[in-house]
């Protein structure tokens, strides 16, 4: 029988040690948590006080293997490691564990395994730093500028600090960072990369330091706290021993995401964070958190929304993973311009229109303006226009139009204006006659039918009040006695490259309240031309903005070139600010990113196909082909890289508009394709000058300043995108003159 209240923890850290042991033992460890859940003094399980120490037990996990746990209460429990039974009971004074003074988090060192990581991240050549507690300092160690007490305010743990003096190298400190707790390991990165006190402070340690004071016995109040990075679920802990690292981010949440999952909001509240820093996964918890408050029932009050199908198809299989088919049963998973054909669908069954993308959209504009003989106009301006302005604002009318806010998108006059409003009209007759309709067009009606039933909503609410609060009462609207909010909570992904129109669309889904709508994106990563302002469009975030900085994703080295590419460019909050990268980090280390060039296309792609056929013969390190993928700039050029990989025997998949199409292979795709995916080794090929920025975007710069200067960001957050979709690796080839936003990186 299972004794009631036994609360059974596993720390965040203690997973990555138990993951090296034997499967028999992992496969023990799995048994011994039911049963000590059941009766942690039952006598198979020999729990034991360790001599000398007051909260430090061993129970038995196999014949060989012990569970070393903290008892922070009575009855509840924390494993802080699994070990050969040999190494429990000797040295008990190399295990340190206590409560972190910043955080109040439960933190626990074993000296001997971090000693012996830090020997392995030993450079060759270099003697081994033996470290001494209590004894002076080794001479210029890494941190040799720094004091105990500065380092301690910063957060870092105490029984770390004698081995942080010893460390002359930054792979032994990377050797450190492995077995360190999360915000020591932090600092110390965060330190050589040469950060000061106070931006370490103001970026690292506040965004996790406990609210209140932290008192220093209390175990089980730390526990609680956020910065514990813990699991207690049984299905978690199968997650972790089963899924190794891949399963993490289902289980240990970093303090930093897990505050925005847990916190009520007064209204619609919104994160950001650069790519890999766990946006997506924030929102996907953050759904189960919602879900979790829910009463019991069968509807699907909650919307999870992204920018394209093969978006919202990751985030239905991750929404499975994370929470099965009971938490996907309440969750209605749509991409937008999905949810808002269906809302045009809705209201009008008839409508059997065509829906035709940017591209083709294009291409009208052109043929309409060669059926004018008119030359003033761009047809991609027009376009643009159209969508952003007319479209996205939900305007109706010219006048409207001639007040319309245009930011970013330089100045036009009246006459202007009314020639472009003249134009709009003919080209929406146009794609009336041929029975087609674009993307922009179903969202603008999705929008104003959803704007329309809020109005109903309101109205009836209005009634109802004012005759009492009766339900049963008749009213003049007859759906209206059922008519509700479709959602009580919008999540959204992705949400920097959301339309205006959509945001109208999602803002009338949803009563406007109490975690109404959470919605995470980085606007470094917006390639597309849609700038919103969300104020303006009903959505109010001030005050619930958040940033989230380590990426979980790249590695230091990765991130750098990364930023490289960015430079000199500014970007804004989605709310009319400012958005920075500001503390944007990673504790992941790896190489830099490679640079191959080419003399020309064919030699690039032969070059290509080499190199991952050299990937493919390492036995140390094979990598499954779909975790490889290459990036272009062009369809056309994915087709030949297709085929030139083909010819080397090598097997290979294009990713189209939904996602990467059937068969096995490495992934090819222009770098629009890759948003929010994420491979080991990245490839990015053909960034020569002339393709990364386009010609057409350079011969902008003398006819329109403001367009060349949001094209010029967009192509560079495209390549931001693409160098940032890697784990471990980036290759960046070109043939001919390199782009000119590689300058940085082949300065560095
Ligand atoms: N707490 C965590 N523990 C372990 N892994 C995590 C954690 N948070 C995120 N990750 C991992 O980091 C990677 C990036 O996460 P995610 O896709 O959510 O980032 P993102 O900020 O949405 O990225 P992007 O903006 O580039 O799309 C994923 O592999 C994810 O599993």
């Amino acid at each position: 029988m299972k004794t009631p209240g036994i609360t059974l923890r596993l720390l965040d850290k203690a997973d990555k040690e138990i993951l090296k042991l034997p499967r028999s033992v992992k496969g023990a460890l799995y048994d011994f948590q039911h049963k000590f859940k059941a009766n942690p003094h039952a006598t198979g399980l020999k729990l034991q006080q360790l001599k000398g120490d007051s909260r430090l037990w061993s129970a038995r996990v196999n014949d060989d293997h012990r569970a070393l746990l903290l008892r922070l209460a009575d009855d509840d429990w924390l494993i802080v490691a699994v070990k050969h039974r040999k190494d429990v009971y000797e040295n008990l004074d190399r295990l340190a564990y206590g409560i972190n003074h910043i955080t109040g988090g439960i933190e626990y060192v074993d000296l001997q395994v971090v000693e012996e990581s830090i020997l392995r991240g030993l450079a060759p050549g270099r003697p081994p730093a033996v470290p001494h507690t209590g004894e002076p300092t080794a001479p210029r160690g890494l941190f040799a500028e720094w004091s105990d007490e500065q380092l301690s305010d910063l957060g870092v743990a105490a029984p770390l600090l004698p081995v942080i003096r010893t460390l002359t190298t930054e792979d032994q400190l990377l050797g450190l960072v492995e077995y360190a707790p999360q915000l020591t390991g932090e600092v110390l990165l965060a330190i050589i990369d040469g950060k000061d006190f106070d931006s370490i402070l103001d970026q690292v340690t506040t965004p996790v330091a406990a609210p209140e004071p932290v008192d220093p016995e209390d175990f089980q109040a730390a526990a609680e706290r956020p910065a514990t990075m813990v699991t207690t679920s049984d299905a978690a802990l199968e997650e972790v021993l089963r899924g190794g690292d891949f399963g993490r981010w289902k289980v240990f949440l970093h303090p930093t995401q897990s505050k925005l999952v847990e916190r009520t909001y007064s209204g619609p509240a919104r994160v950001s964070g650069g790519p890999g820093t766990g946006k997506t996964i924030v929102a996907l918890h953050r759904v189960k958190h919602l879900v979790d408050r829910l009463p019991p029932g069968h509807t699907k009050p909650v919307l999870l929304t992204t920018y394209n199908k093969n978006l919202a198809a990751d985030l239905r299989s991750r929404l499975l993973e994370l929470g099965g088919e009971d938490l996907l049963a309440r969750v209605d998973i749509s991409h937008v311009d999905q949810l808002a054909l269906r809302i045009v669908r809705e209201a009008e069954p008839g409508n059997s229109k065509q829906t035709i993308d940017d591209n083709q959209a294009v291409r009208e504009w052109q043929a309409l303006l060669d059926e004018l003989g008119e030359t003033a106009w761009d047809a991609e301006f027009l376009h643009d226009e159209w969508t952003q302005v007319i479209l996205g604002q939900v305007i109706g009318s010219r006048a409207d139009y001639f007040r319309a806010r245009r930011a970013g998108r330089g100045n036009i006059g009246r006459v202007e204006r009314a020639e472009i409003w003249q134009l709009a009209e003919r080209f929406t007759q146009r794609l009336d006659r041929s029975r087609r309709q674009t993307w922009d067009q179903v969202t603008e009606r999705a929008a104003r039918l959803e704007v329309e039933r809020e109005q109903r909503i309101a109205a009836i609410e209005a009634h109802r009040t004012e005759v009492g609060g009766l339900d049963n009462i008749h009213l003049q609207d007859g759906s209206a006695g059922w008519l509700r909010h479709r959602y009580q909570h919008i999540v959204v992904d992705e949400a920097q490259d959301l339309r205006p129109a959509h945001w109208k669309m999602l803002r009338a889904m949803v009563p406007s309240g109490q975690d109404d709508i959470f919605l995470v994106g980085d606007t470094h990563q917006r390639i597309y031309r849609n700038q919103v302002t969300l104020g303006s469009l009903g959505i109010h975030i001030r005050g619930r903005s958040s940033k989230l900085t380590l990426s979980y994703r790249t590695t230091r080295q990765i991130l750098r070139s990364a930023l490289d590419v960015l430079t000199g460019e500014s970007f804004d909050d989605l709310n009319g600010g400012e958005e920075t990268l500001a503390g944007f980090r990673s504790v992941l280390n790896g190489a830099a990113p490679r640079l191959h060039p080419y003399a020309d296309w064919n030699a690039e792609r032969v070059g290509i196909a080499e190199h991952i056929a050299a990937w493919s013969a390492r036995p140390d390190e094979r990598i499954p082909l779909e975790q490889i993928a290459v990036c272009v700039p062009t369809n056309q050029m994915a087709g030949e890289v297709a085929y030139t990989l083909a010819q080397h025997g090598i097997a290979a998949v294009e990713i189209g508009p939904d996602g990467p199409r059937n068969g096995s292979g490495v992934h090819i795709g222009t770098m629009f394709r890759f948003k929010g995916l994420e491979y080991q080794r990245m490839i990015i090929a053909g960034v020569r000058d002339g393709l990364v920025p386009r010609d057409n975007v350079n011969r902008l710069k003398g006819a329109d300043l403001a367009r060349y200067r949001r094209e010029m960001q967009r192509a560079r957050s495209l390549l931001f995108v693409a160098v940032t979709r890697a784990r471990d690796s980036v290759d960046i080839f070109w043939h001919g003159e390199p782009s000119p936003f590689l300058k940085p990186v082949l300065a560095s």
